[in-house]
């Protein structure tokens, strides 16, 4: 991919990492930044930029942190590295316990009513290192904890997005799209036997299968119009993270128009009911009117080319690094159906939370 102007060619951390199983994108140099989508997906019409990289928002009314690169590598997969020991302070849960699960409670009592059919409520993590972390050795962190070794770091101009996300919200060749969403989950246990006992409730969970299939609905939905074929696997794998179990269905798509690029297919798509709810309107209320502004999580992380190509992750299993490096806020989610259970409800972000605060070196059991 050849270069635009450059405005900022840095000697530190590349501003933008996606490490997959299958390769690494790999940003040098930041051209024209984006906040707003519009003008990134206008600048790839025009031939402005080659490419755009980045975070879409989970809200799309709030800004995005996209930029035009200098030139995008391809690259081996990163191997990873262990995770470099931290220690935390400062440390600050919002909502707090009671109040994740008094909003489980309201969200399940939303459902019985009729106004919602799954909603996916999350919590925050705020806390600070005991010494600076380099994005780098983060970057290894996240991707280490993983067999996939998924990783990604954004520079947004005034923190860093990282994370390790499993879920893939689209990769697009040509007119080739393959999806790959997660929805119902179990935590992972360090007894195997006790984690085959987690994987195989999983796999009998009717609460969970019902969670997942609104995901695969709402692809199906989005998907059907602008394709000329589609195929949904018939019933969902069981996938796991270093932390968690998950049930994930494939997704393969041959998009009918050949103008419809890997940005606008990540607007088209996102938030899926993995992290926002069914119907998407009614459940991004209920998000709204219950918890804090999400910013850059539970939206889309990838890049997307001139050509229409590209690669978007659901950004969840990350963080915000603030600019001083040592001070962050992390979050997990989970999806609310008509028979989710509090308790487990907030046993399970603890478990989500588990991939960032291992790759940053806390012990977090
Ligand atoms: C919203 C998150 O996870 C999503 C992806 C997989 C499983 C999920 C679940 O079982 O609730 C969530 O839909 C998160 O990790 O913050």
């Amino acid at each position: 991919m050849s270069g635009k102007p450059v405005t900022d060619v840095g000697t530190g951390p590349a501003p933008f990492v996606l490490s997959r199983p299958h390769g690494v994108v790999r940003a040098e140099g930041i051209g024209r930044r984006f906040t707003a989508v519009s003008d990134a997906v206008s600048a790839l019409r025009s031939g402005a930029a080659d490419a755009v990289v980045g975070a879409l928002p989970f809200d799309p009314t709030d800004p995005a942190a996209l930029f035009a690169p200098g030139r995008l590598h391809r690259e081996q997969a990163l191997g990873g590295r262990a995770p470099v020991r931290h220690s935390l302070t400062h440390l600050v849960e919002i909502p707090d316990a009671a109040t994740h699960r008094e909003r489980v409670r309201r969200a399940v009592a939303a459902i019985h009513a009729g106004d919602v059919d799954k909603v996916v409520l999350a919590r925050t993590v705020g806390a600070m290192l005991d010494s600076p972390i380099g994005i780098g050795v983060l970057l290894d962190a996240l991707a280490h904890g993983n067999s996939e070794h998924n990783a990604f770091a954004v520079d947004t101009g005034h923190s860093w997005l990282l994370g390790a996300s499993p879920e893939l919200l689209l990769h697009k060749s040509g007119r080739e799209v393959t999806c790959h969403p997660y929805a119902g989950s179990a935590p992972r246990s360090s007894d195997p036997e006790a984690d085959r006992e987690a994987r195989d409730e999983l796999a009998a969970s009717g609460k969970d299968h019902r969670e997942h299939a609104f995901v695969v609905e709402h692809l199906r939905e989005r998907l059907a119009p602008i394709s000329e074929e589609l195929s949904v696997a018939t019933r969902p794998q069981l996938l796991s993270t270093g932390e968690m179990w998950h049930l994930a269905t494939p997704i393969r798509a041959r998009l009918a128009d050949p103008d419809v690029g890997a940005l606008d297919l990540a607007l088209r798509l996102s938030p899926t009911p993995a992290v926002c709810g069914t119907p998407t309107e009614t459940a991004a209320q209920f998000i709204r009117d219950h918890e804090e502004p999400r910013g850059l999580y539970a939206g889309a992380v990838g890049w997307a080319d001139a050509q229409g190509n590209g690669e978007w992750m659901v950004t969840i299993r990350c963080l915000e690094l603030n600019a001083d490096r040592q001070t962050f806020r992390t979050w997990a989610g989970g999806g609310i159906v008509a028979d989710s259970d509090p308790d487990a409800e907030l046993a399970e972000t603890t478990a989500k939370l588990r991939t960032v605060l291992r790759a940053l070196g806390v012990d977090a059991r």
